[in-house]
Formats: C-alpha cells, sequence, structure tokens
C-alpha cells in the first residue's frame, strides 16, 4: 500500500491527541484513505514523556520537519501567529500539503496562504479551526454546496460556553477559566477564549466558506463573556432565554453581517441546550432550510479527529494526483463575492435591556414611550419590585428585532431620564427565524 508520510509540529492538546488517533486507529485509517498514513517525524519543543513515540525520529526543531524531503504533509499544531505563519509558508514554498488547527493564523493570514498554496501546488487544510472535532467546514463546503447560505449562528467557543454553563449553576467565573485551562480546552492566551477573539477566528472562517467572501477578520465585531452577569444570566432564564455566547454571519443585500457577543436565545431552542465545551453551529440554507452540527468543539482527540479528517482528504488527493479536491473556501476564484462587512449599527437583533430606575410613578411609560418614539416594539417587560434597592428598581426588557442603530439612540435618550440610573445593560437577542 502507497505510504504517504506526515510530519507533525506541536505536541500539545492537539499534537499529541493526532499522534494517539493516527498510532492506535492506523488501519482503520489506511483502509479509508486507500493509503497509509505514517508519521514520519515529529517536532515539538516539550517533549512529553506520557506519549510513545517508538521510533518515530523526533526533534525541538520544527525546522526539521519542514526540511524533510520525505514529508509530504506538515501537519502544524503549535498555534500562534509568527512562527506558525513562518512554519506554514515555508512548508507550501518547500511543496508540502498543510493540515492545521491553527483558526488565528487562517483568519489572519489565510487568503495569503491559500494564495502561495496555490502557486506552490499544495493544499492547505483547516478544518480542525474551526468547531473542533465538528465536520463544519466540510458541511458547509461540500454537504450545503447546492445552497445560498443566509445566514449562520454558532456556539463556536468551548471554553466561553463551559464558563457560562457553569456559571448558569452558580459558580465564579475565575475558577471555570482555570477548569478549562487545565482541561486543555482553552486558547494558550485564553483572552482569545473570554474576548471572544477565538470566536471571531473561527466566524470568519465560517462565514467565508458559507458566502464565498475573502477573509476579513479585522471588520469582525467582537464582544466577550466577561461582563455576563449571574444577574443577566438569571432574568434571562425568567424570560425563557439562555444567554450564549454566539458567532453569528448573515448575508444581507447590501454586506455581510459578521459579529460575535453574549446573545439570548429561546430556551426553548437546540442551540440552548448545547452546553459545556460543546459547540454547534446553525447554517440556514435555501433549500434545505436550517441545519445544525453539534458535538465536541475542543479536546484532543476531538480536535484530532477533524486535523486526521484533512490528513485523509490530502491523502486522498495525493493519491489521485490532484493538486485540491475542493476549493479552498468552497467556491471557485471568480465566484467569489466582494460582499462589505456591515458597521454594527445596521445589523438587525432583538434586545434584552435591563434599567435601573428610580421607584417613581410613571417611570415604565417614560421608558416605553421613549421605545416607542425610536420604533422599538416591546417583546416583554418585567418590573422587579422585589429587588427594590436604595430606591431603584430594575425593569428588564426584551424587544422586537430592529436596528442596532434604533436602539443606541432609545439607550441615549433612557439614559439621559432623570429617573434612569447609570448605564442602561444591553445584550443581543435572537430567535433564529
Ligand atoms: N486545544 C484545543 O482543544 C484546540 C486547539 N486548537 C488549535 O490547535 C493549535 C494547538 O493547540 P493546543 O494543542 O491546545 O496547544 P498546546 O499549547 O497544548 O500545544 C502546542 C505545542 O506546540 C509546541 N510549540 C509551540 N511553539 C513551538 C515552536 N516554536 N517550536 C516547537 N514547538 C512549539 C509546544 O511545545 C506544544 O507542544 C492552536 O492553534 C489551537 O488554537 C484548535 C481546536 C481545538
Ligand atoms: N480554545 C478553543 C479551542 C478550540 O478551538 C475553544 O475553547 O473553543
Ligand atoms: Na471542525
Amino acid at each position: 500500500m502507497k505510504e504517504v508520510n506526515v510530519g507533525i509540529c506541536g505536541l500539545g492538546t492537539v499534537g499529541g491527541g493526532t499522534f494517539n488517533v493516527l498510532t492506535r486507529n492506523a488501519e482503520r485509517i489506511a483502509g479509508r484513505a486507500g493509503c497509509r498514513i505514517r508519521i514520519g517525524r515529529v517536532a515539538t519543543r516539550t517533549p512529553r514523556d506520557d506519549i510513545d513515540l517508538g521510533d518515530t525520529p523526533f526533534s525541538t526543531d520544527i525546522a526539521d520537519v519542514v526540511n524533510d524531503p520525505s514529508i509530504d504533509i506538515v501537519v502544524e499544531l503549535i498555534g500562534g501567529y509568527d512562527t506558525a505563519y513562518e512554519l506554514v509558508m515555508s512548508a507550501i514554498r518547500n511543496g508540502k500539503h498543510v493540515v492545521t488547527a491553527n483558526k488565528a493564523l487562517i483568519a489572519m493570514y489565510g487568503n495569503e496562504l491559500f494564495e502561495a498554496a496555490d502557486r506552490h501546488g499544495v493544499n492547505v487544510a483547516y478544518e480542525a479551526g474551526v468547531a473542533g472535532g465538528i465536520p463544519v467546514i466540510k458541511a458547509i463546503r461540500e454537504g450545503l454546496s447546492a445552497n445560498r447560505i443566509d445566514w449562520m449562528a454558532g456556539i463556536i467557543n468551548g471554553t466561553g460556553n463551559y464558563i457560562l454553563t457553569e456559571m448558569r449553576a452558580g459558580r465564579a467565573f475565575d475558577e471555570v477559566l482555570k477548569e478549562a485551562q487545565a482541561l486543555g480546552y482553552a486558547e494558550a492566551d485564553p483572552t482569545f477564549d473570554v474576548e471572544g477573539t477565538d470566536a471571531a477566528h473561527k466566524l470568519t472562517i465560517m462565514a467565508s466558506a458559507g458566502f464565498g467572501v475573502p477573509l476579513q477578520f479585522e471588520k469582525a465585531y467582537t464582544e466577550g463573556i466577561a461582563d455576563v452577569t449571574p444577574y443577566d444570566i438569571a432574568h434571562a432564564e425568567a424570560l425563557g432565554y439562555r444567554i450564549k455566547h454566539l458567532g453569528i454571519a448573515r448575508r444581507r443585500d447590501n454586506g455581510i453581517e459578521l459579529r460575535v457577543h453574549p446573545t439570548l436565545v429561546p430556551k426553548s431552542h437546540l442551540i440552548a441546550q448545547v452546553d459545556g465545551v460543546l459547540n454547534a453551529v446553525l447554517v440556514d440554507g435555501d433549500a434545505v432550510g436550517q441545519t445544525m452540527y453539534y458535538g465536541p468543539g475542543a479536546g484532543d482527540e476531538a480536535t484530532a479527529s477533524a486535523v486526521i479528517a484533512d490528513i485523509v482528504d490530502v491523502a486522498r488527493s495525493v493519491a489521485a494526483q490532484s493538486q485540491q479536491r475542493v476549493p479552498y473556501l468552497g467556491f471557485e476564484p471568480d465566484a467569489m463575492e466582494s460582499l462589505d462587512v456591515l458597521p454594527m449599527e445596521d445589523i438587525q437583533s432583538a434586545y434584552y435591556l435591563r434599567i435601573h430606575a428610580l421607584d417613581r410613578p410613571g417611570v415604565l411609560a417614560s421608558v416605553a414611550s421613549i421605545l416607542s418614539e425610536h420604533g422599538i416594539n416591546i417583546e416583554s417587560i418585567m418590573q422587579k419590585e422585589s429587588e427594590l434597592e436604595d430606591g431603584r428598581i430594575p425593569v428588564i426588557i426584551l424587544t422586537h428585532t430592529v436596528q442596532e442603530r434604533q436602539i443606541n439612540r432609545a439607550i441615549e435618550d433612557l439614559e439621559s431620564l432623570a429617573d434612569v440610573q447609570g448605564h442602561v445593560i444591553r445584550i443581543r437577542a435572537e430567535n433564529f427565524s
């Protein structure tokens, strides 16, 4: 049987998982790939004594992988932008295919890397970078290729979802984050998870593969989970909603929405039931309607599953002697569109508002009248008499879908009311219609 030689760079959570699964399931994988996937070399800065590398050549210098003429596929699992960029570019220049789990790298430099890969007749595959083990890139690029994709929404950061889930059970943010780090879910810099950067990387890639637009990470709107309080989690629940950290990409006539932020979702929707490190991506296609992809978004062997699926894909194309079976972003270059990312003021969403109002007659009427002046309809409103404190009562409102610009103006007017104290808390809400 023909052999394809892979070189693994980075033997951390994902690298270790990839080595173990490739070794354990070697026969099964060979049966699917039509060739034997041989681990020709492993390079990592920090050796691991819990993994038996057998007689696999090992070094601490990733250049040894890229410069090894016997390696067909470089598997980049070191993470980060700079060294990973150099590694992937050198691999491409050396005529090697690349499989990576590095969504930061693809979101930031994918356009450039794909172009270089095309010039050198090699492939760059990145399934593990989006929603970890869930084969969502395969679904979008291949399974849904008949559709015009109108929107996608997903829980695409396992660490963030793990934190929000545990907070709902009353646990403290910092303690849960530490646990997610210990479990290997978090990024090397966990602010990427908490501040939404990692989700924005993934959303950028999904949107490009779904809509056929170039990667434009720098235009994604990103809001993290650090300001989500147990109070708002509880009150959203009382309204029949759950707060999830979503990445949302929506095709509009004049551009695309590309945004990551905490979002209220109906508790009855499947996506509200996605807890812990699990991810879920909802994709709306004009022919198929809504489909949802659900599974582990992080973790060693779960992510390795996607890394190895890409290795098999590339190995099959090597065997078929074609450069790439599927275009990088699922569309041929001349079919790509140049849709702009819309400013946040132009997005449409429903909103949860929490207002702290003085307990005076007529306050609710003034609040409702300001919302009405801005053309905002109220879905529900709650005044928490039981939470009267220092003469202030929280008023919780859920609006119908409006433009963000309308909410911003309404919030300005609400905050200028003498009876409203402090800032109005605003969380976007979605009904997925
Ligand atoms: N941990 C997870 O569940 C997931 C991670 N990813 C992505 O996979 C990639 C790897 O993540 P993890 O395995 O979690 O990271 P990690 O920190 O556990 O492992 C990174 C490995 O790369 C090695 N390394 C880093 N820089 C190096 C260098 N310059 N030279 C040689 N070795 C170097 C480290 O020694 C370590 O073994 C990242 O891009 C991450 O975003 C993607 C999906 C899920
Ligand atoms: N840190 C990421 C890892 C997978 O991409 C996450 O928590 O989702
Ligand atoms: Na994936």
